[in-house]
């Protein structure tokens, strides 16, 4: 397992020197090509370091963000990822941002995932910057054990696409981006904090089933190292 560890003594600091650092990694991106992408996921643990990254000095209107994974709901639910980025990311100088959402109001969340994947950034090539979580199941994006689709998620000879994924512990129905789409970012990061996830990473690192931990393919198999970012 190949990955670099970065760890902060608090939340707070973890999430000032990501901030930091992806705001360099977009910067740089727009100076070399005069864009830049960026893929953000949900849940509880990115807050603080939206927060931060939302008023960094970015040339924010030619910064394409959107989502690794979002929850099949629309916008003004509050399990929505979407929901999350807009009222912790994409406000002040960030609100410039042009974000693209992944949910969207098809007859099906098939469609949804077809329309999406003609629209997202990273489809055509590498993103800039992944920013990835991972749950105390060793869940990354939506790629869950028991995920209905997780074999043809982790599946690298597949193309970069949005799919769909349902699983036991995922609640809603489940929008996400392939992993082929993901692990080729010219920045990978695994975003996680306390000492449960901590010790579930040791376990996720002392295994090779990736059926049984997904973030094990992150850590084994993307082409970019996976930088870790850890705070208690
Ligand atoms: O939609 C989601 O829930 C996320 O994209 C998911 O992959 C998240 O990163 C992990 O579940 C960790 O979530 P917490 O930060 O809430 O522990």
């Amino acid at each position: 397992m190949a990955y670099q560890m970065h760890s902060f003594e608090t939340a707070s600091l973890l999430a000032a020197a990501l901030a930091d650092r992806v705001a360099a990694a977009l910067s740089a991106a727009i100076a070399a090509r005069g864009d830049a992408t960026l893929a953000v996921s949900g849940g509880s643990t990115p807050k603080a370091f939206f927060e931060a990254l939302s008023s960094r000095a970015i040339d924010w209107p030619k910064v394409k963000v959107t989502l690794v994974d979002e929850r099949f709901v629309p916008e003004d639910n509050p399990r929505s990822n979407h929901l999350l980025v807009k009222t912790h990311l994409l406000k002040g100088a960030a609100a410039m941002a042009q974000f693209v959402p992944l949910y969207r109001p098809e007859a099906t969340i098939e469609d949804a995932a077809i329309t999406a994947s003609g629209i997202v950034p990273g489809m055509t090539g590498p993103f800039d910057v992944v920013i990835l979580g991972m749950g105390t199941d060793g869940h990354t994006a939506s790629f869950f054990p028991g995920g209905d689709h997780l074999t043809a998620a982790l599946d690298l000879t597949l193309p970069r696409r949005v799919m769909t994924m349902e699983a036991p512990g995922a609640g809603e129905a489940r929008l996400t981006l392939s992993f082929s789409a993901l692990q080729d970012a010219g920045l990978l990061v695994i975003h996680i904090e306390g000492a449960e996830k901590k010790s579930v990473l040791e376990k996720a690192t002392a295994g090779t089933d990736e059926a049984e931990m997904p973030i094990r393919a992150v850590l084994e198999r993307a082409a970019t190292t996976p930088e870790i970012y850890w705070a208690p």
